[in-house]
């Protein structure tokens, strides 16, 4: 379709034939990332037609021939390939989905994608009606520890950036979108990592923190200041899910008086504070060590399940962690995960743990959380907002950058038993430097 020009690499002293809508994507800017860009720019484009073909990317049309008579031919027509684009890493593209195609045509092409092409790994990074952008990595993005970045101050209400992609983007679970997560791993596989993350990013929020911890307080002790509520035993975990339910409760009650559906179509100043309920070893909840726990189990199982299936709507938030969970466990872990659209798996011992948290929403992300080396912790898989899986890393947060936050925003955390009467949304103290708002009070008086 495009006349073909003759096209002069310079720096290699080589003609090139290249087509006038390669030539297109090519710009100055191209060549200032050196001849690495320059170089997949060429093979992409250049291979693109039988590329496309072998990757079943391309469809066949019939076409009405004049040449030697006429006649009706089959042609091959490939995807109209757009915006290539530089990356740290790589390059990305668009391109133009054929009608009758979506894309997960892409999706099971990308593996075969990134061998014609010579790189990493070629994902998804986004799409839209009729097109889909692909990123190529020349090298595994998530080669690299990244330290975490000081807490931003302008925060967005539950947002917390985790770390990266490996299409080069942020990785942020926003909690509003998606209300509750799963975090799976081994040992030393960057749980407590994640963990610190939310708490060291939540703590300046306004949002209220509690947590389960039956290794006996071990893992989230250290956040105890800025957590409303700490239950480290089963009878404190039924309790603290006891009063989550309670809350819950009060909330749909006053959802129904003002005739919404969720606590964000409130006004803010009557809105009720969002609660993130940090659940760390979840199997302990649900392993039996003698017959008499059976009946609390059941009931920490039931209540956790509630939790889970009411409190999207109710600002009730879980993080659920956990070395292993198994079908074994009960039909309550089952129940439950499907109840969780936030998966994080990070290495694992058994494919069991892996298909638990990435089975039923992403199957095709198995063997890449199978494959995940133990000389890359905080690597993960994950499901998110939009469906579709990702091999991400988290930033580097260290338990101390998250204790120091828990210290230093303590008076944050509102009282909990005011929180389960639902008479405050946030703690009456405030900090010293700013105990008495001057201004307000003067113009009170007066
Ligand atoms: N994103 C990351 N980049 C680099 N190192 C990391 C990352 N995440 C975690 N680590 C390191 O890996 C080690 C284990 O991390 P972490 O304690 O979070 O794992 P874990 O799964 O919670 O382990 P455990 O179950 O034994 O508590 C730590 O030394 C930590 O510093």
């Amino acid at each position: 379709m495009f006349p073909e020009i003759l096209w002069a690499v310079p720096a290699a002293g080589l003609t090139l034939p290249v087509s006038a809508a390669a030539w297109h994507h090519w710009s100055p800017h191209t060549w200032s990332y050196g001849p690495g860009l320059v170089g997949s720019a060429l093979r992409v484009h250049l291979t693109w037609d039988h590329v496309s073909q072998g990757c079943g990317l391309s469809v066949t049309r019939r076409k009405t021939q004049v040449k030697g008579g006429v006649r009706r031919v089959s042609v091959e027509k490939k995807p109209k390939l757009r915006r290539f684009r530089p990356t740290p890493f790589g390059f990305r593209v668009r391109a133009r989905l054929h009608d009758g195609q979506t894309p997960d045509d892409y999706q099971e092409a990308l593996t075969r994608l990134a061998h014609a092409w010579r790189v990493d790994s070629v994902r998804i990074r986004t799409s839209g009606p009729g097109w889909v952008e692909l990123v190529a990595s020349r090298r595994d993005p998530l080669g690299t520890v990244t330290n975490a970045a000081p807490a931003p101050r302008d925060w967005e209400l539950l947002k917390v950036r985790m770390g990266t992609l490996e299409t080069g983007d942020a990785w942020v679970i926003d909690f509003r979108a998606v209300p509750h997560w799963l975090i799976m791993g081994a040992t030393q596989s960057g749980k407590s990592t994640d963990i610190n993350a939310l708490v060291y990013q939540l703590a300046p929020q306004p949002v209220a923190l509690a947590g389960l911890d039956l290794k006996g307080g071990v893992e989230l002790t250290p956040y105890a200041k800025r957590m409303s509520k700490l239950a480290t035993t089963r009878a404190e975990c039924t309790g603290l899910l006891d009063d989550l339910m309670g809350i819950l409760n009060d909330r749909m009650n006053q959802c129904r008086e003002a005739g919404v559906r969720n606590i964000w179509q409130l006004p803010d100043d009557v809105r009720p504070m969002p609660v993130v309920v940090v659940v760390d070893e979840v199997a302990e909840l649900y392993l039996m060590t003698d017959k008499s726990e059976k009946d609390e189990i059941a009931r920490t199982s039931t209540l956790l399940l509630r939790n889970a299936q009411l409190g999207r709507a109710f600002g009730l938030h879980l993080v659920v962690a956990g070395q292993r969970v198994g079908s074994d466990l009960g039909p309550g872990v089952t129940a439950l995960r499907s109840q969780i659209t936030g998966r994080i798996c990070h290495r694992v011992n058994d494919g069991e743990t892996a298909k638990m948290a990435l089975g039923d929403l992403a199957p095709d992300s198995l063997s890449a959380a199978m494959r995940i080396p133990a000389e890359m912790p905080g690597v993960a898989v994950t499901v998110g907002a939009d469906g579709r899986w990702y091999r991400v890393r988290s930033d580097l947060t260290t338990e101390e950058m998250a204790e120091e936050a828990s210290a230093e925003f303590a008076y944050l955390a509102p009282d909990w038993d005011a929180l389960v009467s639902g008479r405050t949304k946030e703690k009456e103290t405030v900090p010293a430097d700013n105990a008495v708002d001057w201004d307000r009070l003067e113009e009170e008086l007066t």
